[in-house]
């Protein structure tokens, strides 16, 4: 594959008088790890459909592998692809091995594939049980499955761990892992910030069809200047103390909160704060470094 995966420049897409998509600019490198993150209805799924072809662009072009995605050729590229869509729809009167051979033949995949992937996503003993009687995490994990037929070197997982239980998102980002290692690109969506900022190399923030910003979790922090955050718990007395000393630092702030005592501060305060804080000496119970979390970079973005 091309070292940029895909390449979406100017991209737009109208419903009507609805703008879902305007006027993204978007690069994915190959074997990166990308999130895409936003408020409901930011247009992260209608960026989705039109990377994969299933719904035209109404301005702007998208490149897949160095191909355009309208056009014959898109087809030789489209095998390479795994897709998640966000509402899974199954028939639902046939078993869970029976609707991923389904979906391998239409896809042109080994029959072959079907029973070993189904164990890769835990499946295994639900395989030929109707997928009426599965659950939301089953339904999920056989999406999953589907889209991890034939290998793809692409992913577009669209709010993948929806439904699923804690062992069950360990399980995804552990599959996401090795596909990852084997090669492939993966791009994809979800609410949940705290389970993705470990685990993306870059993302972007969209909203109201714009991309707001991109980058390195870690980049986008410090573009933020989001302050650092000392949350401290202190013997009884020594607050007055503290009050004093945080009072003497340029750009370090104090809250309290019940028994914890939070000092704010911009990262270049980091170093002074914790030299001022020794001067406790032996005051300080506890004590925790924040780094500002991604929901709080998301807030600052597009709250
Ligand atoms: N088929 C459609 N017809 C009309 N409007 C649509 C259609 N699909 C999406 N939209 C609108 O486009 C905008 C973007 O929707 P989209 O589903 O892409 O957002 P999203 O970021 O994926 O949201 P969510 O996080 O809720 O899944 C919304 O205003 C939505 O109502």
């Amino acid at each position: 594959m091309a070292n940029k995966v895909i390449e979406a420049h100017q991209i737009t897409k109208h419903y009507g008088l609805i703008q879902a998509v305007d006027g993204v600019d978007l690069a994915v490198e190959a074997g990166e790890v990308f999130g895409l993150i936003g408020h409901n209805g930011a247009g992260k799924s209608t960026l989705f459909k039109m990377m994969l072809g299933l719904i035209p662009a109404t301005s702007g072009e998208i490149r897949i592998d160095g191909t355009p995605v309208r056009g014959e050729e898109f087809r030789r590229v489209r095998r390479h692809l795994g897709y998640l869509p966000e509402n899974v729809v199954f028939y639902d009167n046939l078993s869970g091995l029976e609707t991923l051979a389904f979906f391998a033949r239409l896809k042109g995949v080994d029959l072959g594939e079907c029973a070993p992937l189904l164990e890769r996503v835990g499946l295994t003993a639900a395989a030929n049980r109707r997928v009426k009687g599965y659950s939301k995490g089953m339904r999920q994990r056989l999406g999953f499955a589907q889209a991890l037929l034939g290998k793809p070197k692409l992913l577009f997982l669209d709010e993948p761990t929806t439904g699923l239980d804690p062992e069950g998102i360990r399980e995804f980002y552990r599959i996401l892992k090795e596909m990852r290692s084997e090669g492939a690109t993966i791009i994809l969506t979800s609410h949940i910030l705290s389970e993705i900022q470990e685990r993306v190399d870059r993302l972007a923030i969209m909203k109201t069809g714009k991309i707001q910003a991109i980058g390195t979790v870690q980049s986008l922090r410090e573009k933020m200047a989001l302050p650092l955050r000392f949350e401290l718990r202190l013997a009884p007395g020594a607050e007055i103390e503290l009050r004093q000393i945080v009072d003497t630092l340029e750009g370090a702030e104090l809250s309290e909160d019940g028994e914890r005592v939070t000092v704010h501060c911009q990262r270049e305060a980091k170093m002074p704060v914790l030299q001022a804080l020794a001067a406790l000496n032996g005051r300080i119970t506890d004590l925790h470094i924040r780094e500002p979390s991604l929901e709080d970079v998301f807030l600052g973005y597009s709250g």
